[in-house]
């Protein structure tokens, strides 16, 4: 792969893309971003903020903008919201670049990393585990539609996830 290429991580809540990614891009030359983190930095409002006042919406509209902004720049590793499949206009986007991860974990470590989390907007109605399982079956389809390499994070750290990355880019 070549190296001004992008490296794109996409999975559900809690699999690991932000953890992930940073140390990745610190492996790989990379900088690091975060489609999350530049909403809430450029809103200056955090992500339930956003939802309670603009609506889903209002956030997957931010969410494609700052998608298609980064993934014009070179060298990143981007970090992407674990609902950016979900809009066809993103879809589109993300089958068109070269290194698209898709980050795998199983229900009960997704359950265990986020159900407690208050900050989650998605998972503040219902049932979290009844929520996790339902945004899983509709969205594994959708994450493995766009990436390029899945691969899995059961019983590796965030380092050994972040060389397996590496060493399966570059062979693409
Ligand atoms: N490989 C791993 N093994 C064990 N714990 C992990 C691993 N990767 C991440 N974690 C832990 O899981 C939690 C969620 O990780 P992180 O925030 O990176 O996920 P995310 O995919 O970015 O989620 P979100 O979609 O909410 O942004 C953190 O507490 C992190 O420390
Ligand atoms: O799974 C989702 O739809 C979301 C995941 C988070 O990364 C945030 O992008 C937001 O909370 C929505
Ligand atoms: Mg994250």
């Amino acid at each position: 792969m070549p190296i001004a290429d992008n490296i794109i991580l996409v999975g559900p809540m809690g699999v690991g893309k932000s953890t992930i990614g940073r140390i990745l891009a610190s492996l790989s030359s990379r900088e690091f971003k975060d489609t999350d983190h530049v909403i809430e930095a450029r809103t200056g409002a955090n992500i339930p903020w956003i939802f309670d006042v603009e609506g889903e919406e209002g956030f997957r509209t931010r969410e494609s903008s700052v998608l298609k902004e980064l993934v014009e720049q070179p060298q990143l590793v981007i970090a992407t919201g674990g609902g950016i499949v979900t809009q066809s206009i993103n879809r589109s986007l993300l089958q068109q670049q070269n290194c698209v991860v898709y980050l795998t974990a199983s229900l009960e470590d997704l359950i265990k990393r986020t159900c407690r989390d208050k900050k989650r907007p998605l998972l503040q109605v219902g049932n979290p585990e009844q929520r996790i399982k339902e945004l899983m079956s509709t969205r594994d389809p959708l994450y493995r539609e766009v990436c390029s390499l899945v691969v899995s994070t059961e019983s590796k750290s965030p380092k050994q996830v972040a060389e397996k990355i590496i060493q399966l880019s570059q062979q693409l």
